[in-house]
């Protein structure tokens, strides 16, 4: 008992100093309800029930908690953040609470929340921050945006499903839980279920052990829309393919609306089931891109705005010029330069941002680097020269090996297929997709193209 008391005074003294160094809408909205599950030594666990609010801290205040906990206890300590413990009128678990810094662990189904009250009840699993009027929409996501808005509008109308695919961070789950409030708000009572196809694929086996499939039916089977993230997690999976087939087959033919999201297109997506392509692809498919710097430059200002920051723009620009890839790096990258300003009273510049930014930085110079040297190395490997990889000439002899130049290029990089694209001559992304299929199906019907291509990804991997 007296631990416990320690470990909540503790606590308690830490909120209170970041009370007063972050900003009151930041501390509001992230740190409310946090509570501290243990505080053992050098181990910390903060405990919050909604996932999200659990993602967020995970993935941004970490280390400001580290520092805001050492500062009180005087040694380092490690912080882990668990959104997986009882409410009150649950019942004690049986083992420790487990921390969740796993993304999937943490997106968690809930059914209907209201839009305005998703936050409040801590229970909500529609971020309440994913909202149409905060996106801001750029040339690479222009379609999937209007196609989300038209969804919103007219749930199970023309495009259904509504497939869209693209890499992490780049506002998938952004814009599926910004129709998911947007048709709530119009329909309170219309009945929304967002989740990853990894939480299916969790509770249809719990319900095969439970025997309780006939519940786990139901409640699938009877929704109005249906928002699965991540759709790529059931490559491989017979079983919750076929189960997943029939779901959608009910919810389809019921005109109730499906909206999925995938890090790559549905034909790309190793060991899905035929029949689930196709019918992934009978609605519309859209895919959304990297943003490039203006878009990205916009979404600073806004997030910045949102969380009343005072930021230069030359700090704004470095940035945005800096994090291309990914819109959760681009935030997080802000966060948290302007909490270690704000912290330290001191004044941002391009030398603090650096030092500050410098893991994201090197991580990004090295993608740049990477598929120059790809390139390098397969023109030197196939006596060709480097400009052989930029250029439009198509015989067969320059035309694969620049196609294997691609493959490797995705394979090996975070670069997106618009950026490898355009790092082979300014071409479009359907090329490289193309390219990597090409170079896929050489490596199943050519020996000597497969021996080539697991030898440059040996070379290059080193
Ligand atoms: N166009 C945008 N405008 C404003 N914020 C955005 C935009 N795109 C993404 N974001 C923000 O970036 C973060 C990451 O977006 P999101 O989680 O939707 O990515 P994702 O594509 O679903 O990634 P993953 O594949 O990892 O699930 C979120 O905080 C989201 O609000």
């Amino acid at each position: 008992m007296r631990q416990l008391t320690e470990q909540t005074q503790l606590w308690e003294k830490v909120r209170s100093e970041l009370s007063q160094v972050l900003p009151s809408d930041i501390y509001q909205s992230w740190f409310t309800d946090l509570v501290c599950l243990e505080a053992n030594g050098e181990n910390i666990v903060l405990g919050v029930q909604n996932a999200f609010t659990a993602y967020w801290i995970n993935d941004n205040y970490l280390d400001l908690l580290a520092k805001s906990f050492q500062a009180e206890l005087g040694h380092p300590v490690t912080v882990k953040i668990s959104n997986d413990f009882p409410t009150e009128s649950e019942e004690a678990p049986k083992e420790e609470p487990s921390v969740a810094p796993v993304r999937e662990r943490l997106v968690t189904e809930t059914p209907r929340p209201k839009a305005s009250s998703a936050k409040k009840s801590g229970e909500a699993n529609l971020n309440p921050r994913n909202t149409f009027e905060n996106f801001v929409i750029g040339s690479n996501s222009q379609l999937a945006h209007a196609a989300s808005i038209a969804v919103a509008h007219s749930p199970a109308g023309a495009y259904n499903p509504l497939f869209l695919y693209g890499e992490t961070g780049l506002g998938k789950t952004h814009l599926m839980h910004a129709v998911g409030h947007h048709i709530l708000q119009n329909r309170p009572d219309a009945r929304v279920v967002y989740l990853s196809s990894e939480k299916f694929t969790n509770e249809f086996i719990s319900a095969i052990q439970e025997n309780t499939l006939t519940k786990f039916r139901q409640r699938y089977r009877n929704v109005d829309v249906l928002l699965i993230d991540d759709v790529q997690f059931l490559s491989g999976k017979e079983r919750i393919q076929e189960e997943f087939f029939h779901t959608f087959n009910d919810l389809f033919e019921s005109q109730k609306q499906i909206f999925l999201s995938s890090d790559r297109p549905a034909n790309e997506i190793a060991k899905l089931e035929s029949r689930l392509v196709s019918r992934f692809q009978w609605g519309l498919v859209t895919d959304i891109q990297a943003p490039d710097f203006e878009t990205r430059a916009a979404i600073l200002r806004k997030k910045a705005l949102q969380h009343n920051y005072d930021i230069s723009d030359e700090v704004l620009h470095f940035i945005a010029k800096h994090i291309v890839k990914n819109i959760r790096r681009l935030e997080g990258a802000l966060i948290k330069v302007c909490s270690y300003s704000s912290l330290t009273g001191k004044p941002l510049n391009i030398a603090t941002c650096e030092q500050l930014l410098s893991d994201v930085l090197m991580e990004a110079a090295k993608q740049q680097l990477n598929i120059d040297t790809i390139q390098k190395k397969v023109a030197e490997y196939f006596e060709l020269r480097h400009s052989d990889m930029l250029s439009r000439r198509r015989p067969a002899h320059i035309a694969v090996p620049r196609q294997i130049a691609m493959y490797l290029s995705r394979e090996l990089t975070k670069h997106s297929l618009q950026e490898v694209g355009e790092a082979f001559g300014g071409r479009d992304h359907g090329t490289v997709i193309h390219a990597c299929k090409q170079v896929d199906n050489l490596v199943e019907q050519d020996d000597s193209v497969r021996h080539s291509v697991e030898y440059l990804k040996s070379i290059l991997s080193k």
